[in-house]
């Protein structure tokens, strides 16, 4: 499935064996960027991770949508997939709950590991990780137990005031739609988000995108990026 470019093993020796880093390894080594402006050129076949990074309601959910469409990303909404492990039940559920509704972080553990069988459950090999990582915590999770680091990293720049009244008219019923949980995941944001967009931006794999205009203006900023993509 995935081409095998190189085995990364020995830079991730305490991490768990997956589909991802099994053995000698199944995926390739991540071309580092020298540059904002350098887009990666991947061949099918091998891994390739993008990040998608951003304020509550920035938009991100949006142009993945988008993105999905014109390039073939599977995407994997990391807020999605704990919605859904609140919806079926599931024995974390009710902790999820309660730290959506107070704008909180889930435990890097449970996210990763809803991460991790999504994509494991994915015959694709072009993933949009929405809304994840959102601290350096997670960051290190991800890359400890997938084995991989993102080769793009979006980040949707907006400023408060748009993305608050976004949320407020978002009108699908989330729990964190509301005025107090938006500050604190503001807040969250500002506290925790930060410490990883700079790390991105300062390995070149950073592309921040004004994110403010029409849902198609935005997408035409970001279709460049992809555009070595076929679908
Ligand atoms: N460019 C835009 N202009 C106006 N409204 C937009 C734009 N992009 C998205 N929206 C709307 O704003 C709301 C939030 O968008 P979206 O769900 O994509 O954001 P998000 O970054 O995924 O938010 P969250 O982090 O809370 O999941 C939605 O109702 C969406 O339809
Ligand atoms: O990696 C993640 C992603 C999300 N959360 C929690 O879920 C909500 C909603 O996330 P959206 O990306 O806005 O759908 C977020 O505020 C966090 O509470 C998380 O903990 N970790
Ligand atoms: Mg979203």
């Amino acid at each position: 499935m995935w081409r095998r470019v190189a085995s990364v093993s020995h830079l991730f020796s305490h991490s768990k064996s997956t589909k991802f880093n099994q053995g000698a390894s199944t995926f390739k080594i991540w071309e580092t960027f020298t540059s904002e402006s350098e887009i990666p050129t991947p061949s099918k076949g091998s891994l390739f991770v993008t990040f998608v990074l951003g304020g509550p309601g920035s938009g991100k959910g949006t142009q993945c949508a988008k993105i999905v469409e014109a390039f073939g990303f599977t995407h994997v909404s990391a807020g999605d997939l704990l919605r859904r492990e609140i919806a079926s039940g599931s024995a974390y559920g009710s902790v999820i709950l309660s730290t959506i509704r107070e704008g909180k972080i889930v435990p890097s553990q449970v996210t990763v590991e809803l991460i991790q069988k999504e994509m494991e459950s994915s015959d694709n090999y072009k993933f949009l990780i929405d809304g994840f990582p959102r601290s350096e915590e997670n960051r290190k999770a991800f890359e400890k137990t997938i084995g991989a680091e993102p080769d793009v990293v979006l980040f949707f720049d907006c400023p408060e005031q748009e993305m608050v009244k976004r949320v407020l008219n978002r009108n699908q019923g989330r729990v964190d739609d509301n005025i107090d949980t938006i500050k604190k995941r503001l807040e969250i944001f500002d506290e925790l988000n930060w410490p990883v967009i700079n790390y991105y931006s300062q390995r070149g794999k950073l592309h921040k995108i004004n994110a403010v205009g029409t849902v198609d203006e935005i997408f035409e900023k970001v279709r460049p990026i992809f555009a070595p993509l076929s679908k």
